[in-house]
């Protein structure tokens, strides 16, 4: 048996390499587990916005799904982009008795303020995939939705932690802070404690894609092994520094990339591996 640890990504592409299925694999890449990646729509967008997107036909889907895991079964599966009901329920219907990690980034809508998800399907990701995740990262918009009331203050975001672990079923839940004010501060919640995850708000547009990023490392530690709690915590330092050292790329949001340090020239000193 091969000892080499492998990451599945479900979710839509970004041309601009910022977002995505691009993000997902370039970090599992950067966290030395083996990417694989099945596409559920195909987005024409960049760091302005999003132009176009084109869902791919749902057989076709199920196809790219059993292509890879009837050959390369993952230590780890993250769903990103999922826009429409019965791409939810096919993943629903594949996943359900895998065994395996398996972390929910809800992408309801891009940075830039395009739905990447139908109106309609935000009932059905949160009755039919919710109860299966290890792991859901919804970032505050995402958790109001999913909870349906206001979130201002940690206390909010404890409280919808709450709510999506013992009323929405999923195992565990980072309710993010990245729309909050002042400090970065992520809550993670298992059914039993909180654990707090907090950095210095940097002061940068160049975001594209941290929702990704962050979701697809909590996967790829949670592939080799590590406890949820580690998971988040690693990753947590990893967006942070991705954030730190994000790109001035594009016209628009700079994409976020932990190797920004390495493309930029700049020295690794300082930088947390
Ligand atoms: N300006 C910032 N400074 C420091 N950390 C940040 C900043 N913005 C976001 N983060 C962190 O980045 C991670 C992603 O959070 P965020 O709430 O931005 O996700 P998101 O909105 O889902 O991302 P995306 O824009 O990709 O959809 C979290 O750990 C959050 O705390
Ligand atoms: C395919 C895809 N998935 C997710 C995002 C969210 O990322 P962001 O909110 O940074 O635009 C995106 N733009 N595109």
């Amino acid at each position: 048996m091969s000892h080499v640890k492998s990451a599945l990504t479900i979710a839509g592409t970004d041309p601009s390499g910022g977002a995505g299925i691009q993000a997902d694999l370039k970090t599992f890449q950067e966290r030395e587990v083996y990417g694989m990646s099945v596409i559920t729509s195909v987005v024409a967008q960049n760091t302005i916005g999003v132009q176009r997107v084109i869902h791919l036909p749902i057989d076709f889907i199920e196809e790219q799904f059993d292509a890879v895991w009837n050959d390369i079964k993952p230590n780890a599966i993250k769903t990103g982009m999922i826009a429409t009901n019965e791409m939810m329920k096919l993943i629903a219907h594949k996943i359900k008795d895998s065994q395996i990690p398996y972390v929910i980034d809800p992408v309801m809508i891009a940075k830039s303020g395009d739905p990447l998800m139908e109106e309609a399907s935000r009932a059905v990701i949160r009755d039919t995939l919710l109860p299966l995740a290890t792991v859901v990262t919804p970032n505050v918009p995402e958790a109001e939705w999913l909870v349906n009331f206001s979130i201002k203050t940690i206390e909010d975001q404890k409280e919808a932690a709450r709510v999506i672990v013992h009323q929405l079923g999923a195992q565990s839940v980072v309710v993010k802070g990245g729309h909050m004010e002042g400090e970065a501060k992520d809550v993670l919640y298992d059914g039993e404690a909180f654990h707090y995850f907090s950095s210095e708000r940097i002061d940068t547009h160049h975001t594209h894609g941290t929702g990704c990023t962050f979701s697809a490392c909590i996967t790829a530690e949670l592939a080799k092994g590590r406890t949820i709690k580690e998971s988040v915590e690693l990753s947590k330092r990893f967006i942070t520094d991705a954030i730190k050292y994000s790109l001035e790329l594009g016209k628009g949001n700079g994409p976020t990339n932990h190797w920004g340090y390495r493309l930029q020239g700049l020295p690794t000193k300082g930088v947390r591996q």
